[in-house]
């Protein structure tokens, strides 16, 4: 029997998963990849083969209760029935906040899930949907051992001056800290530099995970040495529907006179905000760019998003020194041709020059001449966690055997 391995990225209304094989002491192997999406509402499942062909799928109708516990028992019943000399041997879960307490991945048991659970405030949109399954599975699969993976956990090799507010020092010893998310996407990206120029891997390098999050992070020898993100996920750049950096002052002035509760600015901050929030049109950039002829608040939108990629961009090239590469990753990043060219327009005083045609057919390599190059690298979270759950795994196995 091969042992497999369960990724599981939950969100609020659906849960990516990915199946790998777990052959001993080598790379995790994807075997199938798929979702659920419309937990909650009319819910809808696809699976698909490593390589991409559609293998199954299923609908729920829109009044069939199909909720996350459907969702995980479903996968589990139809792995049993698919899964001929395999045996389903661990799940690894994408967590985005691990807090001071986890800067490596960790197995769960009760004080691992508390800790987390304390963790929920600082990422309200993430945290509670990436515990829900975990402890399901502690409910419904019990004795099944579970890898938590965190966003966080990447970013813990910038300094403390760059992890550092300047708020009194009893705040950073409570926790109220940079801390940095996207690190496994992150991960993944420093983990391929060197396929594609191992000039970068050794550089000065600025990945830009644009999705319906996003960030920038400075890598230096395939560290993280700065990142836009801050102690939530709603620092740094403008996103779907979130602010990204605001004046903190913002926040009492919403408060104090315009009589929001703090859950009301908190969801003003966190799901009106954005791309959604200044365009009033949609968080979604394939919307904004169909309407950004004819519609001036979804242009606004794009404009604001890229000019705050640049500054952000000028801001990480200072940490760095200067910058030999830029990575474009995520949703937008991998897809959205404008995007790309509009922030590199912006970035011809670093000596970057678009490769026009190379953009338009995705890269990798998107810039010509001798500056800094910038390139189109499609991240993959999933097999970072299934990386790092296989080394958990046998860290666990290796002191089970002593
Ligand atoms: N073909 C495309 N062109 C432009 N933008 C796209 C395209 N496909 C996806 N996107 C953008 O990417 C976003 C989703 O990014 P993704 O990284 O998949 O998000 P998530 O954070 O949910 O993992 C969408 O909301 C949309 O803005
Ligand atoms: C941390 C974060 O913003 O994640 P996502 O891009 O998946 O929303
Ligand atoms: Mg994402």
């Amino acid at each position: 029997m091969i042992p497999v391995l369960i990724v599981l990225n939950a969100g609020s209304s659906s849960v990516k998963f990915q199946v790998y094989d777990m052959p001993d002491g080598t790379e995790p192997r994807l075997v199938w990849k798929g979702f659920y999406e419309g937990l909650g509402g009319a819910a809808h499942f696809v699976v698909r083969h490593a390589g991409g062909v559609d293998l199954d799928e299923k609908s729920w109708a829109p009044g069939e209760e199909f909720g996350h516990e459907d969702a995980l028992m479903h996968l589990v019943s139809w792995l049993r029935q698919h899964q001929e000399g395999r045996s389903l041997a661990a799940i690894g879960h994408r967590v985005v906040h691990g807090g001071e307490a986890y800067s490596s991945p960790v197995l769960v048991d009760e004080a691992v899930i508390q800790k987390l659970e304390t963790l929920v405030p600082l990422a309200p949109l993430h945290q509670p949907h990436n515990l829900e399954p975990i402890k399901i599975v502690r409910r419904r699969l019990s004795g099944m051992p579970q890898v938590a993976c965190f966003d966080t956990a990447f970013h813990q090799t910038q300094s403390d001056i760059a992890s550092l507010f300047a708020l009194p020092r009893e705040m950073r010893e409570r926790g109220v800290r940079r801390y940095g998310f996207h690190g496994l996407s992150y991960n993944y990206i420093a983990s391929v530099l060197r396929d594609y120029d191992p000039h970068l891997a050794e550089g000065r390098v600025i990945a830009a995970h644009l999705g319906n999050g996003a960030s920038l992070c400075a890598l230096d020898n395939g560290a993280s040495i700065a990142t836009t993100m801050g102690f939530s996920a709603l620092d740094g750049l403008p996103m779907g529907t979130r602010c990204g950096a605001v004046d903190a002052g913002v926040v009492f002035y919403m408060l104090r006179e315009m009589k929001l509760s703090p859950e009301e600015a908190e969801r003003v901050l966190y799901t009106k905000s954005g791309l959604l929030g200044v365009s009033g049109l949609s968080n979604d950039m394939r919307v904004l760019r169909a309407n950004a002829a004819a519609n001036a608040d979804a242009r606004r939108a794009i404009d604001l998003f890229v000019y705050r990629i640049t500054r952000e961009i000028g801001s990480l090239v200072a940490a760095l020194g200067g910058i030999d590469g830029l990575v474009f990753t995520g949703g937008i990043g991998e897809n959205d041709v404008a995007t790309r060219s509009e922030v590199i327009a912006r970035l011809a005083w670093a000596g970057f020059t678009l490769d026009e045609a190379a953009n338009r057919a995705g890269g990798p390599r998107i810039s010509s001449g001798p500056g800094p190059t910038a390139w189109v690298i499609p991240t993959n979270e999933e097999l970072v966690i299934a990386r790092q759950s296989c080394s958990a795994l046998g860290a666990r196995q290796a002191k089970l055997a002593s």
